[in-house]
């Protein structure tokens, strides 16, 4: 089973409700989409073909020996869009199999139920302003384990925060998941966001990028 891998990095996690933790990244090369707001085009195309054990190998060299409980190593997939490569299921179920907790970071343009339930998947809900709405899968939904997963909506402007208040309130995700509410880094004021989302009373969590503060928004490989 082969890969087209983009980058494999030891860093913190930036993004979500676990943000701050160590955490292996696996950023598989290729998407179907183009948000309009992209900040990783460069693994639209390239990358190295790898298998499965020197993907497993490379993760374990830098997340050290897997574990149990809520401090086990923490590696996460993601792209480019991962599911977009037909074995992503099989790769994440092997990093559970080898005991890391994996996170999935993934559009919501593929089914989410090919992905092994413990998997903890972050689900973007692309706003208007992405250019990218559309290719939402509704029955997603159905497969998001409350409590552990979560649905993310990264927000271009004030009238993408005003659409993605009315799909939450629409689709009663607000009583079920972790939602978390993200600016697009340098388009939606942060002060803005968080303001209003104090202001209406909305029960989603506000999150900037934290590795984009620590190390800027160019850098890659963090
Ligand atoms: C690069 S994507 C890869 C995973 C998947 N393709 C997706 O879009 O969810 C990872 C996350 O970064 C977010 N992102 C990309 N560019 C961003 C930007 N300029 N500002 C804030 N978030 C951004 C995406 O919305 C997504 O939630
Ligand atoms: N530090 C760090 N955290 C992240 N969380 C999700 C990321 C992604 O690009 O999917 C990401 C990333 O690129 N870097
Ligand atoms: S789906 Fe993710 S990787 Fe693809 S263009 Fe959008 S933000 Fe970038
Ligand atoms: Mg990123």
């Amino acid at each position: 089973m082969r890969f087209k891998v983009n980058e494999i990095f030891h860093s913190i996690q930036g993004e979500g409700s676990r943000a701050g933790r160590p955490c292996v990244f696996i950023r598989l090369t290729g998407c179907p989409l183009r948000c309009s707001y992209c900040d990783t085009t460069y693994a639209f195309h390239e990358g190295e073909f790898m298998d499965l054990e020197a993907i497993l190998a490379r993760v374990r060299s830098m997340a050290g020996a897997p574990g149990k409980g809520p401090n086990a190593p923490f590696v996460e997939l993601t792209g480019g869009e991962p599911l977009a490569h037909p074995d992503a299921p099989a790769l994440l179920s092997a990093l559970l199999d080898a005991g890391y907790e994996v996170a999935l970071e993934t559009a919501g343009s593929h089914d989410i139920g090919r992905v092994d339930p413990r998997v903890v998947k972050i689900v973007d809900r692309k706003t208007p302003g992405s250019g990218e709405s559309a290719r939402w899968l509704e029955s997603n939904l159905a497969h998001l384990v409350p409590g552990q997963d979560e649905l993310k909506l990264v927000l271009t402007s004030e009238a993408d925060y005003a659409w993605a208040r009315a799909w939450c309130l629409e689709k009663g995700v607000l009583d079920r998941f972790d939602v978390l509410f993200s600016p697009v880094w340098g388009a939606l004021d942060p002060a803005w966001l968080a303001e209003r989302i104090v202001a209406d009373g909305l029960p989603v969590r506000f999150q900037l990028q934290l590795h984009k503060l620590v190390w800027g928004a160019e850098t890659r490989g963090v």
